[in-house]
């Protein structure tokens, strides 16, 4: 990165670090670094020539990173799609920028869990950088700026220049964090640069471009916390992936926050969601979503997590300490004789910066309205007409401040004045119109011209009503009460939308969970044939590809008649749970394990040769019989006989292999039980047909 003046925070300047103070941090070895697996991961990433199935090998040495990485990859397909369940498929899915850039996050979680930053709460950091990744996601799947896979790698990464600077002087950053407390209005970063002369800002934007992220990531994580100074073009990529980090570092906020400030951060949060053009309906969605998914996050990486009602309500209880607020500073004003009754009473403020008048009014009769007229007598009659009938009133003298006070409060229906000096009301109208916002208030214009011509473009310009000047203010009552109705149908419209979208998300879960329900056999937990013979398919499919080898196993529990009529049915489903156990126990990460049949497992070893397997299947079959069942106090002992069987150049299909090692089973049970057998010979060479 160059040296050079970003941004102004507060009173201090945030420069961009130069390249050779960063050289010199990293050359000291103590910023924060991946590690073992994961910077093998990363290194052959880099490599030219090397393959997927290179690739998988090392990663599936560590089963830890296997499971979240099939877990990103399960978090990108959505619900509709099978789940995904081996490396090989999950590396296709995220692609491998995301692959190495997980690696690294994933590393720096593990090596970083606690440090000696005293001052420094490792277990919310990383907690945060989790909802961070998430809502990233979450967010980009909406707004499609980039791939989301790797937005979320992004968000797990935004923070890092904090646990680098915490990393790097332990001692002191837990001084400047204890200055944060004292030094309320000095941003951390100042406080930092004070000590270090250098920040997170930059170290986070250093470290990511270092890592190889792009520069469409790297540039804008500087900006998260201020995307307003960034000075990128709206709606530029840039400008989405710096306000998509901003708001998903609030989310995480709002996440950590105490139960009782929540509600209080609601407004603030629509704002933030605002500016990338989410409603409070889709922000509220978008939350939930996280909320379920950082907690199944949370339990794989061993974080902690919180539970948190849903966002709706969240938003209610806002809306309800809001409208308290407002009342008892209206109270407050109306004891003041002589003051306007304006700002004490719109823009009174609330814990957390909330603004009453920004949360949505819901279905209640009382609508928020607008009045923009630069004349000032008139803003007082209708003012006077609106509060009469109970509405929340707000002003604007001119056109301008009109369109920002519509944008920040939104209101529900605006009054607004035809002419005026710099912005017409037409203007104002046509420029609402082109934004999200805009789009939904009821635009009512106010106009002395008696001209049928005008009147028609006022139409095609998105006003909704009009009335003539002067005002009569019934007429201004009963048009309000035609405008009240259309906004009441159209919120009725948007509620049911929204429960339509509820019931359609509600569904996929319990679509995704009956899907799991098919494939899962309910007595031991493992998947089911059905799960099996698809399985088997792609794992077929897989070594077809890859030219590797693949094998199987048939397992069959001995004798297993004898345990039912023995010692009833209850005890057969014991020992079928313990058999069960054993055999999960002793397989590899990789291999898969499916009930077939009553007393019968197959096992699927991807990557395997048959050498391998009949040692794995020796594996099994000790462990089974290791494993006696306690009956009525007495041992009751277990053996299985298991058939192996390998992919070779005469099978044309799964069903092949599977065949393979049921004759090899059937001579295992032939030759006295409590053994393994193969049909096959261990003869060296390819064992699937050369390319
Ligand atoms: N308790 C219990 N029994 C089951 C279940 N499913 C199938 N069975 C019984 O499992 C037995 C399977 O026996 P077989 O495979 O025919 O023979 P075996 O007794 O295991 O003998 P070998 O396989 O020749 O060693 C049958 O008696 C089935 O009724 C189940 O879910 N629970």
């Amino acid at each position: 990165m160059q040296s050079q003046t970003a941004a102004t925070i507060g009173t201090y300047m945030v420069v961009s670090i130069d390249v050779t103070k960063f050289e010199q941090l990293k050359a000291s070895g103590d910023l924060p670094s991946p590690k073992g697996v994961a910077l093998a991961i990363i290194r052959l990433i880099q490599q030219e020539g090397s393959s997927m199935g290179d690739l998988a090998r090392v990663i599936k040495t560590d089963p830890a990173f296997v499971g979240r990485l099939i877990k990103a990859a399960n978090g990108l397909t959505g619900y509709n799609r099978r789940a995904i369940a081996s490396v090989q498929e999950a590396l296709m899915v995220l692609g491998l920028p995301a692959v190495r850039t997980l690696a690294l996050g994933f590393s720096l979680l593990s090596s970083y869990r606690d440090g000696n930053c005293k001052g420094f709460d490792y277990g919310r950091y990383w907690t945060s950088c989790l909802v961070h990744a998430l809502a990233m996601q979450a967010i980009t799947q909406r707004t499609r700026v980039a791939a989301a896979e790797e937005t979320f790698c992004l968000g797990l990464l935004a923070r890092i220049g904090e646990l680098a600077l915490a990393t790097l002087y332990p001692q002191d950053y837990g001084k400047v964090l204890k200055q944060t407390l004292e030094y309320r209005d000095l941003p951390l970063v100042a406080l930092e640069q004070r000590a270090f002369a250098l920040n997170h800002r930059e170290l986070t934007s250093a470290m990511l471009a270092d890592w190889g992220l792009p520069r469409i990531f790297h540039e804008p994580a500087f900006f998260s916390e201020a995307p307003e100074e960034s000075g990128y073009a709206d709606g530029s990529r840039e400008f989405v992936i710096a306000h998509s980090l901003h708001l998903a570092s609030f989310i995480a906020e709002v996440f950590l926050a105490e139960e009782a400030e929540r509600p209080n951060l609601m407004s603030r949060l629509f704002e933030i969601g605002g500016r990338l053009a989410f409603d409070p309906v889709a922000i509220n969605e978008l939350c939930d979503g996280v909320v379920r998914e950082w907690q199944a996050w949370g339990a794989l990486l061993e974080l902690d997590t919180l539970e948190i009602p849903p966002f709706s309500e969240l938003a209610s209880r806002g809306e309800a300490i809001a409208a308290t607020l407002a009342t008892e500073a209206k109270a407050r004003v109306q004891h003041l004789p002589g003051e306007s009754h304006e700002l004490p009473v719109e823009r009174a403020p609330m814990p957390g910066g909330a603004n009453p008048l920004t949360l949505p009014v819901g279905m209640s009769q009382a609508m928020r309205v607008l009045i923009v007229d630069d004349d000032a007598s008139m803003r007082a009659l209708v003012r006077k007409v609106l509060e009469t009938v109970g509405h929340q009133v707000l002003e604007a003298s001119d056109g301008r401040v009109g369109m920002e006070m519509a944008l920040e409060f939104q209101p529900q229906l605006m009054i607004v004045d035809w002419i005026m000096p710099e912005m017409s009301g037409l203007e104002l109208t046509r420029a609402l119109r082109q934004t999200k916002i805009g789009r939904s208030i009821y635009m009512l214009i106010m106009t002395s011209l008696d001209d049928d011509d005008r009147l028609i473009e006022a139409f095609e310009n998105g006003v909704d009503d009009f009335m003539n000047k002067p005002i009569n203010p019934r007429v201004l009552a009963a048009r309000l009460r035609a405008g009240q109705r259309v906004i009441r149908l159209q919120q009725e419209l948007d509620r049911d939308r929204e429960e339509i979208r509820r019931f359609a998300a509600e569904l996929a879960v319990s679509n995704r969970r009956l899907q799991e329900v098919a494939l899962t056999d309910s007595l031991t937990g493992f998947p089911n044939r059905r799960y099996a013979i698809e399985r088997m398919q792609q794992e077929w499919s897989v070594s077809s590809r890859t030219r590797r080898p693949l094998s199987g196993m048939v397992i069959d529990v001995d004798q297993f008649k004898t345990y039912n009529d023995s010692h009833g049915h209850d005890v057969g489903d014991a020992v079928l749970r313990q058999v069960a156990t054993s055999i999960k126990g002793a397989l590899r990460a990789q291999d898969i394990v499916a009930r077939t049949g009553g007393d019968e497992f197959l096992v699927i070893c991807p990557d395997t040769g048959l050498d391998a397997a009949l040692a794995c299947a020796e594996r099994v079959r000790f462990a089974v019989e290791s494993a006696p069942l306690t009956v009525s106090g007495q041992p009751l002992t277990m053996s299985v006989s298991i058939g192996v069987a390998t992919r070779d150049t005469v099978m044309t299909d799964p069903d092949a292999l599977v065949k393979r090692a049921d004759q090899a089973l059937y001579l295992a049970k032939n030759k006295g039980r409590n053994r393994i057998m193969t049909a096959q010979s261990l003869r060296p060479g390819p064992l699937i047909p050369p390319r």
